[in-house]
């Protein structure tokens, strides 16, 4: 497992079906720690958000040049030796392994919640191009990390806040290399 303490740089992988939380998760957990941050979101083409945006899924062929591009993202920080946090569905097992590189650098952290909980929550979000309708296929498509990916896997009841803290309780994070 990587020692977040030694002076290798850590790419934190939020993952999760579309409105579990990621966008708001990880733009957090970046803030808290001092670390680069990034939203998979902006890696979409035109075409793929309006595809989304009339209520298709994407395919492994639609996803793939997106999730290279965010590949490269993450070996840019690796490269350049700066920790980094990337808000990306990641859903199958596939996706995350072109992501990392199976890179001991790059951890996995899994949104995990319930289709209740995330249907609530994607139905009051307004001025995103996701629609609520796409939530089948996002869960149908969701393969969860098996603990071989070692995966630090959070709940999304509780607050933003708590869950960030969570997450930096497992990464073992000393107090003093925390912001805020
Ligand atoms: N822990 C939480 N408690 C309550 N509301 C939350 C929590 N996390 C996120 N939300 C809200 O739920 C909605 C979905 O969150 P967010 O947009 O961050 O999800 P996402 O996984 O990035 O979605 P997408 O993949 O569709 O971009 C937002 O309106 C957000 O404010
Ligand atoms: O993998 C996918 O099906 C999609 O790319 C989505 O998950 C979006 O990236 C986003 O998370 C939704 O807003």
């Amino acid at each position: 497992m990587t020692d977040p303490r030694s002076t290798a740089p850590t790419v934190l992988v939020v993952m999760g079906v579309s409105g579990s939380g990621k966008s708001t998760v990880a733009a957090l957990l970046a803030e808290r720690l001092g670390w680069i941050f990034a939203d998979g979101d902006d890696f979409h083409t035109p075409d793929s958000i309006a595809r989304m945006r009339d209520g298709h899924p994407l395919d492994d062929a639609a996803r793939r040049p997106w999730l290279a591009r965010i590949r490269a993202w993450i070996d840019a920080r690796l490269a350049a030796g700066e920790n980094a946090v990337v808000a990306c569905s990641a859903l199958k097992r596939a996706y995350r392994q072109a992501l990392t590189g199976v890179s001991p650098r790059v951890r996995i952290v899994f949104l995990e919640g319930s289709r209740a909980v995330i249907q609530d929550r994607v139905r009051a979000r307004h001025g995103h191009f996701m629609p609520a309708s796409l939530l089948d296929s996002q869960f149908a498509a969701l393969e969860p990390p098996g603990p071989e990916e070692d995966p630090i896997t959070v709940g999304i009841e509780e607050s933003p806040d708590a869950i960030v803290a969570a997450v930096v309780a497992r990464l073992g994070i000393p107090a003093d290399d925390i912001c805020g």
